[in-house]
């Protein structure tokens, strides 16, 4: 079976497709960037804790989450900064940002690919990574399951194609050597903003 760690000071490709595939970039924001954004967004963001039906049982998602509409919603100041700067990286129309605070190494996100009803077909979904580095299980749905774990530093992008969520699913794992805390914000392009746009061209 396929497995692959990555470690990367330069961007990374490890998966291909018509649409970018999924790429690591490290670097894309700066030291003092992330440690200010990061504490604004542990400081200021609205965050929550969501339930899921698990085995018919509620459970609470081992993480705290929160949720901005960029452009409609008031976001925190430097998260707005964030996004655009996103947007022009990446050449993207990201209008949401979904913020996830991973406390400690015990905080994790399972196996899964980004439901895909309301986001724009084509458009990618952003990753940037702010504080404790954390490692992303990426792995094939069929078999063998080619697999991959991505080191995701402060200041990076993994930038996931549209097309890549139907073929792999991505987590967090947890690893309880990690002591300090996480911030991702997942930037996506909703359908109905895709829509809007087309509209207007
Ligand atoms: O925190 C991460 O790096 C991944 C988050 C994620 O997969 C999601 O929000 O859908
Ligand atoms: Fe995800």
């Amino acid at each position: 079976m396929h497995q692959a760690s990555l470690f990367a000071a330069q961007p990374q490709q490890p998966i291909l497709d018509a649409e970018g595939g999924v790429r690591y970039l490290p670097g894309v924001f700066a030291p003092d960037t992330c440690a200010r954004l990061f504490a604004e967004l542990r400081d200021h963001a609205a965050w929550n804790s969501e339930q899921r039906l698990m085995y018919e049982r509620l459970v609470e998602v081992p993480r705290r989450v929160a949720r901005y509409r960029i452009g409609r919603d008031e976001l925190p100041p430097l998260l707005d900064a964030a996004a655009a700067r996103v947007r022009e990286v990446l050449g993207a129309p990201f209008d949401s940002v979904g913020l996830n605070l991973y406390r400690d190494g015990r905080d994790s996100v399972a196996p899964h690919n980004d439901k895909l009803h309301d986001l724009a077909p084509g458009q990618p979904i952003a990753v940037l990574s702010l504080g404790a580095s954390r490692r992303m299980t990426i792995r094939a749905k069929r078999a063998p399951h080619a697999t991959w774990h991505i080191e995701l530093e402060a200041g990076s992008l993994l930038v996931m194609s549209h097309a890549s969520q139907y073929r792999y699913d991505h987590g967090i794992p947890k690893d309880p050597g990690v002591v300090d805390a996480r911030i991702s914000a997942a930037f996506r392009v909703r359908r109905e903003a895709d829509d809007a746009m087309a509209q207007r061209l």
